[in-house]
């Protein structure tokens, strides 16, 4: 296993520190001005993509020293760490794999000295199989009905990937096949998708690794009672229910039978999970074929990752320049703007992939942290954020790097639109760097600053296997930021305290008795809860 090393103690970490009070306020303006091969210097084309980091507050000392600490902190060691399988999760004692679910090649990936490739192959054969089965209509519905509506029942990395990949990818959408996904507790999540369904069309998948959670087993109960009250027939759950989890037992339970559960192991962490079983409700929305493309994209950034030279990496750089902005320039928080429709829920996937992996504050040797980890991630897509939060980025006083996903391509033919959504992304992105200065007559009000840092991400279009690509660069960006951190990425205790309480405040909830046994507040809430309810 590669050291556990605090970044703040090492050289590169200090130099830093001494380049950002004599670099840290130099204006891209400047930079771009003084060296009119900027752009070709910090851009880097990868396939379909164009990755331009040059409206950075970075110099290549700036870079330099960034690759520096990636050295010093042993990232390259930890990057082969996490392909070898290695248990890098070591509060869990577990590997690290979701890169074997989208490998293609046939070498073994040991996991305690257990080959997992024939285990990847076989469960990708039988997603395969069961969507021949479904589009073909060889597994219909309990009256024989093609299956069309597929109900996603999970919740974070059960459902997250899921939701957005299949909502990125709409343009390609096998024809009769619409995916749901029910996540929230709240009933009105469940009601308003059963608006939308007819139980002999819907396939559901009850997707849980531990299949123990709250929501997803509420849910999916409520479902499953529904389901047999228009049926009456137990063994139709078969025609109609999946699941996908690594608690068989607990879904034999339920009712579902062995041939319908699809595996996920316990090394591919929830919120990485969408290129295995997880992903089923995307497989069956485009089609088999379409998502092993999502897989091969994913795959390509992988062997970029794992074999290029840290200062090229490009994961690697949207990592370290996050670092130099989160630790040197003390950002809160990282937007994330998308120019495309259908990338709505990228934000919501992008922020448990980010925050729940990197919001810590005990480092690798179990020590509080005294340096700034994991930030807010926030966002919105095209030109609606220009309307609302712009403001703040170009005159506010916080500062925020922002995330600028560009598809020069858009399937839907309105080349008007698209022409209009370009000139307005590359618009924002000029802006934000070069702001504008005071002018004899100008207001102050009027004054833009400026050198507000973008990275630009171009794509020819979005494909599934250039959503692919895009999703490893950012699930790698995480993983090199953990590294540097010190911190363990792939966990997430900070998620089960609110579990717990949850459950005697239910007890308490339901038993409408006065509430004693609590602090001030969550007594005085719980009782008005009894008080005010009908
Ligand atoms: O897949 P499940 O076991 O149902 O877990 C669903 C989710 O719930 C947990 O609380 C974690 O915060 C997430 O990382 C996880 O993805």
């Amino acid at each position: 296993m590669f050291p556990k090393i605090n970044p703040t103690q090492t050289k590169a970490w200090k130099k830093l520190k001494a380049h950002y009070l004599t670099h840290g306020s130099i204006h891209m303006n400047e930079l771009f001005e003084n060296d009119t091969n900027r752009f070709e210097k910090f851009s880097f084309e990868f396939e379909d993509f164009l990755f331009d980091f040059s409206k950075n507050i970075i110099t290549e000392k700036t870079m330099e020293l960034l690759m520096e600490l990636a050295e010093e902190c042993q990232l390259s060691e930890a990057i082969s760490a996490m392909f070898n399988g290695e248990n890098i999760n070591e509060t869990e004692d577990r590997a690290v794999l979701h890169t074997a679910l989208r490998n293609f090649s046939n070498e073994p990936v040991l996991v305690n000295g257990e080959n997992i490739t024939p285990l990847v192959e076989h469960e990708r054969n039988r997603i395969k199989a069961i969507c021949e089965e479904i589009h073909s209509e060889k597994w219909t519905g309990f009256t024989g009905k093609k299956i069309k509506t597929i109900v996603n029942i999970g919740v974070g990395g059960s459902d997250l990937g899921a939701a957005m990949v299949t909502e990125a990818l709409q343009p390609f959408w096998e024809e009769d096949m619409k995916p749901l996904f029910i996540s929230n507790i709240d009933g009105a999540n469940l009601l308003e998708a059963l608006e939308e369904i007819d139980f002999e069309e819907t396939l559901f998948i009850v997707a849980s690794k531990t299949f123990t959670t709250q929501e997803t087993m509420t849910n999916a109960t409520t479902i499953k009672e529904l389901f047999l009250e228009e049926c009456h027939e137990e063994s139709f759950i078969e025609n109609h229910f999946i699941a996908i989890t690594g608690n068989k037992e607990a879904a034999n339970k339920f009712g579902i039978p062995d041939e319908n559960i699809f595996e996920i192991w316990d090394w591919v962490c929830g919120r990485f999970s969408l290129w295995g079983s997880m992903g089923i409700s995307i497989a069956l929305t485009i089609g088999y074929e379409q998502f092993e493309e999502l897989l091969k994209g994913a795959n390509a950034v992988d062997k970029h990752f794992k074999n290029e030279k840290l200062e090229k990496s490009i994961p690697v750089i949207m990592g370290m320049l996050s670092i130099w902005y989160i630790n040197f320039f003390n950002a809160n928080s990282e937007a994330v703007l998308p120019y495309y429709h259908h990338l709505s829920k990228f934000k919501a996937y992008l922020q448990q992939g980010a925050m729940e992996s990197n919001g810590k504050s005990t480092d690798r040797n179990g020590s509080p942290i005294n340096y700034q980890t994991g930030v807010v991630i926030w966002g919105e897509v095209g030109t609606n954020g220009q309307h609302s939060f712009h403001q703040l980025l170009h005159q506010g006083t916080q500062f925020i790097p922002c995330d600028f996903i560009i598809p020069i391509n858009s399937q839907n033919g309105l080349q008007d639109h698209q022409d209009k959504l370009l000139s307005n992304a590359f618009a924002q992105t000029e802006a934000l760097m070069k702001g504008r200065t005071h002018s004899k007559n100008e207001i102050p009000f009027k004054i833009f600053e400026g050198n507000k840092p973008t990275n630009s991400i171009l794509v020819k279009e979005l494909t599934p296997y250039n959503l692919g690509s895009l999703l490893a660069v950012y699930e790698h960006k995480i993983f090199v930021q953990g590294i540097i951190w010190n911190i363990f990425s792939f966990d997430q205790w900070g998620v089960e305290l609110g579990k717990e309480l949850a459950s005697d405040k239910l007890v308490a909830i339901k038993k409408h008795k006065q509430a004693k046994a609590f602090d001030g507040s969550t007594n005085g809430l719980l009782n008005k809860v009894e008080e005010w309810r009908v």
